[in-house]
């Protein structure tokens, strides 16, 4: 049996999905990073959230974001449909409980892109199955740079997510991988090596247990 059957879709079924959580402050790349970690591993699933933003060009409903208003978003907190809500840059954002779970009972792995406050609930919820990778900019000059370039924001937006960046970063070291997205193919590929080792992560794999009974029998 060779090593890539631990991860490949062999085994899907036999180990529960883990969940690939990315962070950043805002403008470092991770929803660039996530949609394209998902092109090259189609078997990966984008937990879309909640949010009561209001949609930026191009986006659109159901594939970017469920986008949805206040008074709707708070109902369906209380009634406990998040995993986990939080408020970011004055809007609401919140995990739908439900594709989560689906996925992650089927074996599938979940990649989530929230701030530190979500990262820190699912941890607290979900110790085993996550996994936290902070992408950090090369500099702040740089992040104000590519948050003009995607110029889908306002200026007093892009002055309130600088202005929000260090306590966005101050939580890096809650995390339990740090990639400085600079060059985009290497932190790319840097993601990759990180989903790819932590699939074959032994206490992933409970089957283990058996298949090395067995051959200490033989
Ligand atoms: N390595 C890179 N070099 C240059 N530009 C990049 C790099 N990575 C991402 N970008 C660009 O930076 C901009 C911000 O990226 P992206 O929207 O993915 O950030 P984000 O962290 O998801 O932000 P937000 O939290 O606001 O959603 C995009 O225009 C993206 O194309
Ligand atoms: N705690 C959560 N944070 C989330 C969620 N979805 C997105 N986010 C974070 O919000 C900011 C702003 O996002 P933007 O799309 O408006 O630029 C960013 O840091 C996201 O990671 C969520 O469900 N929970």
């Amino acid at each position: 049996m060779s090593g890539d059957h631990l991860s490949g879709p062999a085994f899907r079924g036999q180990r529960r999905g883990l969940m690939l959580v990315l962070s950043s402050p805002s403008g470092a790349g991770k929803t660039t990073l996530s949609q394209r970690l998902i092109a090259q591993n189609p078997d990966l699933v984008l937990s879309v959230s909640a949010t009561t933003r209001t949609p930026r060009p191009g986006e659109q409903d159901g594939r970017d974001y469920f986008f949805t208003q206040e008074e709707r978003f708070l109902e369906q907190a209380f009634d406990g449909q998040f995993y986990e809500w939080a408020k970011v840059f004055d809007h609401y954002y919140g995990t739908p409980k439900g594709p989560v779970e689906e996925a992650l009972d089927e074996g599938r792995d979940v990649v989530f892109d929230i701030d530190w406050q979500g990262a820190r609930k699912l941890t607290e919820q979900a110790p085993d199955d996550v996994v936290r990778v902070f992408i950090l900019p090369p500099s702040l000059k740089l992040l104000r740079d590519r948050l003009k370039k995607r110029a889908q924001d306002t200026d007093e937006i892009i002055n309130g997510r600088m202005e929000r960046a260090k306590s966005e970063i101050a939580h890096w070291g809650e995390y339990d991988y740090v990639v400085v997205n600079d060059d985009f193919a290497l932190a790319l590929e840097k993601l990759n090596q990180i989903l790819h080792a932590e699939r074959l992560r032994r206490t992933r794999h409970p089957w283990l247990d058996g298949f090395v009974d067995a051959l200490m029998e033989e």
